[in-house]
């Protein structure tokens, strides 16, 4: 099964780097950080509107390749310029070849916050998030235990970042909100077998208290599909594939924030 695959491969890829740089090293690093202006995500999402996250995406398990041309620093630059409110860059380098250096330059070359879009299992990685100048970081709750969820936002809060709490079932959205999330996404993709069903999100809005953002991912290929979820009170979306694909992102996006 393809979730268990990716969180192996993330668990052997983990054991390699902390040979390369411990915890200890890698947590002096970031306190070295300068103390610069929180980008607060949370923040963002309180103001009225629908907010999108823009995906930098290569590839992924259930598309393979998505893009062979993949400027990522013009296409970050691009989505900001028409108006995104976040930056999701893949830094998972087995099924999206994606990279962490990616995650370093675009969120040095932008100034919206940036989310770290990985298989995220352990403190080390959270880390390795805020050195490369995340602002947000993914917590999937079907990945995690109770406790480490918990665990991972409230490290990601102590070092000032945020984390968006991903839920597929019914089960997953309720353990998102008793972990205290706040901020939670809801996939329209089933991780178990990639289908994509749009209308999913929707039936599982009212699981989730009115005070947590909800934003919804995956799938979401029209400024129809937006105006659908900011009716439905949805604050905001994720959306990879369409932007990538798109001859004119910055319209796109526009049309997005149209709403
Ligand atoms: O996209 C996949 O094939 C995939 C497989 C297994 C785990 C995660 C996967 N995708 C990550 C995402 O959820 C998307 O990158 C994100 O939500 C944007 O989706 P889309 O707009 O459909 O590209």
């Amino acid at each position: 099964m393809i979730l268990d695959e990716l969180v192996t491969a993330t668990h052997n890829r983990l054991e390699r780097q902390r040979e390369k740089v411990s915890l200890p090293k890698l947590k002096q690093e970031v306190a070295k950080l300068n103390a610069t202006a929180k980008l607060d995500f949370l923040a963002v999402l309180q103001r009225p509107g629908i907010h999108v996250i823009a995906e930098v995406k290569k590839a992924s398990p259930s598309k393979g390749t998505i893009v062979t041309d993949f400027p990522y620093l013009q296409v970050a630059r691009t989505y900001e310029q028409a108006g995104a409110d976040a930056i999701s860059v893949l830094t998972e380098p087995d099924y999206f070849k994606g990279k962490l250096r990616y995650l370093n330059e675009i969120s040095a070359a932008t100034s919206i916050p940036t989310l770290r879009k990985d298989f995220t299992i352990d403190p080390y990685m959270v880390y390795e998030a805020k050195l490369n100048g995340a602002a947000i970081i993914l917590l999937i709750v079907a990945i995690l235990t109770d406790e480490q969820l918990c665990n991972l936002r409230k490290l990601a809060e102590s070092l000032g970042m945020q984390a968006i709490v991903e839920a597929y079932t019914e089960t997953e959205v309720t353990r998102a909100v008793r972990s205290g999330a706040k901020i939670i996404g809801i996939n329209n993709r089933n991780l178990k077998n990639f289908a994509v069903d749009f209308g999913h999100s929707f039936k599982m809005r009212s699981l989730v208290p009115a005070k947590i953002p909800v934003i919804a991912e995956s799938g979401i290929s029209g400024p129809a599909d937006v105006k659908r979820l900011a009716q439905a009170d949805f604050k905001g979306v994720l959306v990879g594939e369409a932007l990538m694909k798109a001859t004119n992102k910055r319209e796109m996006i526009r049309a997005f924030k149209e709403f």
